[in-house]
């Protein structure tokens, strides 16, 4: 079995949180340089360092955002509203001790710090949210148009930019960048989710959303980071048991949304992520850490034990007074058995309508198409029907093949779906053995330090029909022959 990385958060998930913590645990760092300096995009500037949260030493992946480009993601007052006295006793220290630096995006040098404590922006007006609760703009002219076509909004002297771009703008972007194709495909992956997550959110087509924060350049430069990172460690599993999420509410360009912010609920809905909601205030889990989730996750259930290989610790920029905003990622060493391990999908429809014909045309179809199984359980189901239980097993990825089958073969309007199953499998290996008859295949299985061989029922039907000889004949022979 491959490396497997468990994803423990406890205290929260957002994309610079992932990406440090991969960092932390090895990731490529020259790889992850290479990308950042060919964003085609201007406006930002990374820093890597580490930092102090709650005392505990993490690794900071920052992307610092010059002046226009501000979005105040991780400005806490701009995001919770004036807080309690208290908050200023439990601040927690975020020092930065960034030695290195690089991917400078832009002309001019910036000394912006957006999660820096003090950094409230009381000074300037410039929170220009045109759909957003308490929008006052009133003393001077306003030219954001948030809801229009365009795609960069500039509001006057002083303020930001609100880029607002689609996900074609966004998959340029991604397309443009020097990676891996395979980081790329993960890049665009976790795009998507989002994508697809704003979509409901707000009822428009994919193709047509507008990402505001998301869609922001920081939100961009995690996402791909986080492709490159991950891609750059060849991890087979991942294992995401939990997100935990705070509650409250939270300021966004959309106004102040419930926590988990729609985004969030539609992602972890979409992708069965276990959610727990901690009696917490604030945004712990952002859009993008879903998604980052959502894209990864194998498996839900640790195994019942393993060994720790590495540990990687991923700061999150927002202080927040219960939780430690921390993202830790466990490289795991999973205790094996003799046997391996992977994931099907199970898809079941109870069919009281179709014909014996029909139903054995679907088996052959689906089995042609990769299913690992089909089977059929008689039942008797509402109304006093005789009936049937169609059961498929197949991978993931042939799943939307099995349902088009599914749907356009037989008679049913609906499919459940268990997924993701986990499977034991015993390791096999394709034989061949000599017997008076010919060659016949077999599948030799290993179970522990024994051997087993079963001989292939293709292969021994073949060489029965060849000799004129009782199938069973055959088959013992090459039992026997073992
Ligand atoms: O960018 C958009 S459109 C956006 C949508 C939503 C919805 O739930 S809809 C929420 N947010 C908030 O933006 C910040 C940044 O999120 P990242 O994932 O980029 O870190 C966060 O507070 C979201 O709740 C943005
Ligand atoms: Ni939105």
């Amino acid at each position: 079995m491959g490396k497997s990385l468990y994803l423990e958060a406890s205290s929260g998930i957002a994309g610079d949180m992932f990406v440090a913590a991969l960092l932390d645990l090895g990731a490529d760092r020259k790889a992850l340089d290479k990308a950042l300096s060919s964003i085609p995009a201007k406006g930002f500037t990374v820093e890597i360092g580490r930092v102090q949260k709650a005392g505990i030493d993490c690794c900071d992946f920052n992307v610092i955002l010059d002046k226009e480009h501000e979005n105040h993601d991780h400005d806490m007052a701009y995001l919770y509203g004036p807080l309690p006295e208290a908050r200023e006793e439990v601040h927690e220290e975020h020092h930065h001790h960034h030695e290195e630096e690089g991917h400078h995006h832009e002309e001019e040098e910036h000394h912006c710090h957006c999660h820096e404590e003090g950094h409230h922006h009381e000074e300037e007006e410039h929170h220009c949210h045109c759909h957003e609760e308490g929008h006052h703009h009133e003393e001077e002219e306003h030219h954001c148009h948030c809801h229009e076509d365009h795609h960069h909004h500039d509001h006057g002297e002083g303020h930001h930019h609100h880029e607002h771009r689609h996900l074609k703008d966004v998959e340029a972007v991604i397309d443009g960048t020097d990676m891996t194709e395979s980081a790329r495909a993960l890049a665009k992956k976790i795009f998507r989710i989002v994508a697809e997550a704003e979509s409901k959110a707000h009822n428009l087509p994919i193709e047509e959303v507008h990402f505001h924060e998301v869609g922001a350049i920081d939100s961009i430069v995690d996402i791909i980071s986080a492709a490159v990172c991950f891609d750059s460690l060849h991890i087979e599993n991942v294992i995401v048991p939990k997100l935990s999420e705070g509650r409250g509410t939270v300021r966004c360009q959309h106004g102040v949304l419930p926590v988990p912010v729609p985004a969030t609920l539609n992602i972890v809905t979409a992708y069965h992520m276990p959610l727990e909601i901690m009696d917490a205030k604030g945004e712990y889990v952002t859009p993008t850490g879903a998604a980052i989730a959502a894209a990864l996750a194998t498996s839900h259930e640790l195994p019942a034990s393993f060994t720790v290989l590495k540990t990687g610790l991923g700061a999150g920029k927002r202080d927040y007074r219960e939780r430690t905003n921390i993202l830790r990622a466990i490289l795991i060493d999973e205790a094996e058995g003799p046997w391996e391990k992977d994931q099907v999908v199970k898809l079941e429809s109870d069919i009281d309508d179709a014909s014996g014909e029909v139903l054995g045309y679907t088996m052959k179809k689906l089995m042609d198409a990769g299913a690992l199984d089909v089977h059929f359980t008689p039942i008797y189901m509402k109304k006093n029907r005789p009936a049937y239980e169609l059961t498929v097993i197949c991978k993931e990825d042939r799943k939307e093949a099995m349902e088009n089958i599914l749907f356009s073969e037989t008679t049913t309007i609906g499919i459940r779906e268990l997924a993701p199953l986990m499977r034991s499998i015993l390791h096999r290996e394709e034989k061949e053995v000599d017997t008076a008859y010919g060659r016949v295949q077999v599948k030799e299985v290993t179970l522990g330090s024994e051997k087993r061989r079963y001989p292939e029922y293709e292969s021994v039907k073949k060489r029965a029909e060849e000799k004129q000889v009782p199938f069973q004949t055959v088959f013992n022979a090459a039992k026997n022959s073992i």
